[in-house]
């Protein structure tokens, strides 16, 4: 088993280092993204930005190994992702991504209770434990009330916090969301990124997502990763604000950063 550490030696719940990511192609592999390198402490609450097509979701869905990397080193809890067993991996990370469900069928406590799946015997029976990290999960969110509803009575916005509450029945320290208030409201993005940045705070765990809401990102954030292109710079938002990082996020003719409000502004 082989293990990380950072300059402090204070191990990284979440690291990649020289990281590589993309997708096979005829000759070889085609790169998305790569010269990835950042680090979480546990309790961290970051985002991934950048424009459409950068590989925002790529990166996310190779941390969590749904796809493997091109070249480079991702660990978690200071163990080589590839090292992972897949029950390990399922305590480890859970992962809220885009697919659609394969059904809005279920009542909301049989989709949170999905998250327990890794600790359940082979017939899924389960446990007073599992129904209290089931009850937990959903208060957390605030649907303990809504618990037999069935999905497709739930609006978006609802519906995001089932899948956040199925990722916090797994129990695991890393959760990693794709763009977790993407169909959201202003009030309602907010809310979501409130409530994951209390998870993140209040259960140690380290969270990840990648958005659009870069200036929400921006005051909600202990870190974040811009994916650039280029150096793909990594740091507490002030510290990216400073070094003026976002500024050449996009083209500069028709939007451009103000660093004095950490949000974009139309060019007038
Ligand atoms: N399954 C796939 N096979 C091959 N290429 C893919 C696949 N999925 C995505 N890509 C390509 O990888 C690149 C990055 O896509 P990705 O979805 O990671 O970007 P993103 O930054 O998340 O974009 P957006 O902000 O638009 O969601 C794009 O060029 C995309 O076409």
């Amino acid at each position: 088993m082989s293990r990380t550490m950072n300059t402090e030696q204070k191990e990284f719940a979440l690291e990649a280092a020289q990281l590589a990511v993309g997708y096979p192609a005829k000759q070889g592999a085609r790169i998305v993204a790569d010269k990835i390198s950042f680090g979480l402490q546990a309790g961290d609450f970051a985002a991934i930005v950048g424009v459409n097509g950068i590989g925002k979701s790529t990166l996310l869905r190779t941390l969590g190994q749904v796809q493997s990397p091109l070249s480079g080193q991702v660990s978690l809890i200071g163990r080589n992702l590839d090292s992972f067993k897949n029950r390990e991996l399922a305590e480890t990370v859970s992962l809220v991504l885009t697919e659609p469900l394969a059904t809005k069928n279920l009542a909301v406590w049989e989709l949170v209770q999905l998250g327990r799946q890794p600790y359940t015997n082979w017939i899924g029976k389960l446990e007073a434990a599992d129904k209290e990290k089931i009850a937990e999960a959903l208060a957390m969110v605030g649907l303990q009330n809504s618990h037999s509803k069935k999905c497709y009575e739930l609006s978006d916005g609802q519906m995001q916090k089932v899948l956040i509450a199925r990722a916090l029945a797994q129990d695991t320290p890393l959760m990693l969301l794709d763009e977790p208030t993407t169909h959201l409201d202003l009030y309602h993005k907010v809310q979501i990124l409130k409530l994951l940045q209390r998870i993140s705070h209040e259960m140690k765990k380290t969270i990840l997502f990648t958005t659009h809401e870069i200036g929400l990102a921006i005051q909600l954030c202990d870190r974040m990763l811009i994916l650039d292109n280029q150096e793909n710079p990594f740091g507490a938002p002030c510290e990216l604000i400073e070094q003026k990082r976002f500024e050449s996020l996009f083209p500069g003719d028709i939007i451009s950063f103000d660093s004095q409000t950490g949000n974009f502004k139309i060019v007038s």
